[in-house]
């Protein structure tokens, strides 16, 4: 390791973000700034926290034998993630389906689910499959249906500078792929405006 990576290593991170603060041209002892690298710390650790969750821990004792063949859908889940190219935030609603196969999941741990991926640097397609995939992983559906929306902020605040656009990404996987009438089915409940 060369001496200025060993330099790096061996800070902790709040130096390393007292280090930032200061490159950014402000003055980290400052009173508003003196516990920032602390509050960014535990911030981090949060948005990032989905690095240290498995699918198996979050849908423990979750799953269940149920007689049920019809499409599932719990939608409108709002998430947050953060983009891997300039740790900035895309933010949006994920709508997650299946057609069960014998097991269906508890519907808290589909939102949980939701948040083990988005909780990491991510793409906003990567998000989408990882979440699909993970439900195939873990009931063998008949089938698996995820739409994402969402708001860039690097597209928002900084760059291109467009406040209007959203990103909507897919991942169909089993009869959502094969059945036309089950992909219709899904994007119709998705459209459709709960009235609760
Ligand atoms: N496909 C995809 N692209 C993303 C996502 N989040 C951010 N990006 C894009 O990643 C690209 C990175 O492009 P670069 O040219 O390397 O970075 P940049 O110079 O900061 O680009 P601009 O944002 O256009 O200013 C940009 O087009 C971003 O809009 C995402 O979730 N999915
Ligand atoms: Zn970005």
């Amino acid at each position: 390791m060369s001496e200025q990576n060993q330099t790096l290593a061996s800070a902790s991170t709040q130096d390393l973000y007292r280090e930032m603060i200061r490159r950014m041209g402000e003055d980290p002892d400052r009173d508003g700034l003196l516990r920032t690298p602390e509050r960014m710390e535990k911030s981090t650790a949060f948005l990032t926290q989905g690095y240290k969750q498995t699918v198996t821990e979050v849908l423990h004792n979750a799953l269940f034998d149920v007689d049920y063949d019809e499409m599932v859908i719990v939608k409108d889940i709002e998430f947050y993630s953060q983009c891997e190219h300039h740790l900035l935030p895309f933010f949006g609603k994920a709508h997650v389906a299946y057609v069960p196969n014998g097991k269906v999941i508890g519907l808290s741990k589909i939102a949980r689910l939701v948040d083990v991926f988005a909780r990491r640097l991510q793409v906003q397609e990567r998000l989408t499959r990882q979440i699909a995939e993970s439900i195939e992983e873990a009931i063998a559906p008949q089938g698996v249906g995820i739409i994402l929306e969402a708001q860039h902020l690097c597209m928002m605040m900084r760059g291109v500078e467009k406040q209007h656009s959203h990103t909507v990404t897919s991942a169909m996987l089993g009869v959502f792929k094969t059945q036309l009438q089950t992909r219709n089915e899904f994007l119709s409940l998705v459209r459709h405006k709960t009235t609760l």
